[in-house]
């Protein structure tokens, strides 16, 4: 049998209220582009903690990628694809991409299991951003990008990340976890039986 791990709201909350303070010090970000579906809540729950009195909240800008479904309809257990859907991507054409140049972009997503996703999102917006900076003639900002998960699982990787981001400690998992699979209560149909299993693997 597969081993799961459930997790509670009340638990993805406080690991973003955690992380807040490394990201605000550290990352410094001006915008965060959240990987959906699983990136989305994670992002606005972690912007409530990165306001800071008087400025103005962080905007999330969301992309859509997917490599993970479900083989049988009623599987909890999702198996990763071989490759990575576009499901929505910033407008290349419009100011969305004007609007990265310069920044530092926090990318938020909830797991990075093989890192196939982080390493294609991230290749991807460089790539995009390096685009609209030469077309623009913007080439002296500087656009870093830094990763937020909440989990990150310990295991060999099949997608990488840029050395300089790693080099500049410029990716950070609110927790390491075994091989396990993650069940986040977002995807929960029962929330109420979702939080005792939770309760009953912490009292194990
Ligand atoms: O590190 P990896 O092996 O690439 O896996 C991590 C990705 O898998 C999940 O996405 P999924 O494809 O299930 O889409 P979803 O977020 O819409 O459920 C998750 O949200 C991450 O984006
Ligand atoms: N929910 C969920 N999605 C994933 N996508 C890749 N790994 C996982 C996981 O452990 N849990």
């Amino acid at each position: 049998m597969v081993e799961k791990l459930y997790v509670t709201y009340n638990q993805v909350h406080k690991l973003c209220q955690k992380s807040a303070e490394r990201i605000l010090n550290d990352f410094k970000p001006n915008l965060m582009i959240a990987i959906g579906g699983g990136g989305y809540v994670p992002a606005r729950i972690l912007r409530s903690f990165l306001k800071r009195p008087g400025s103005a909240n962080i905007p999330i800008q969301a992309i859509g990628l997917s490599l993970y479904e479900s083989l049988t309809t009623d599987s909890a257990v999702e198996e990763p694809g071989t490759k990575v859907t576009r499901t929505q991507w910033l407008d290349l054409s419009s100011l969305e991409m004007a609007n990265l140049i310069g920044k530092n972009v926090l990318i938020v997503d909830e797991v990075d299991d093989t890192r196939t996703t982080l390493e294609y999102a991230v290749k991807e917006l460089q790539k995009d951003v390096e685009t609209a900076t030469k077309k623009l003639g913007r080439d002296a900002e500087k656009t870093r990008f830094s990763i937020f998960v909440l989990h990150n699982k310990d295991k060999h990787k099949k997608g990488n990340l840029p050395q300089d981001m790693l080099d500049e400690n410029r990716y950070l998992a609110a927790l390491t976890v075994p091989d396990v699979w993650i069940c986040y209560p977002w995807e929960a149909t029962d929330i109420d039986e979702h939080d005792r299993l939770a309760e009953s693997q912490s009292v194990q």
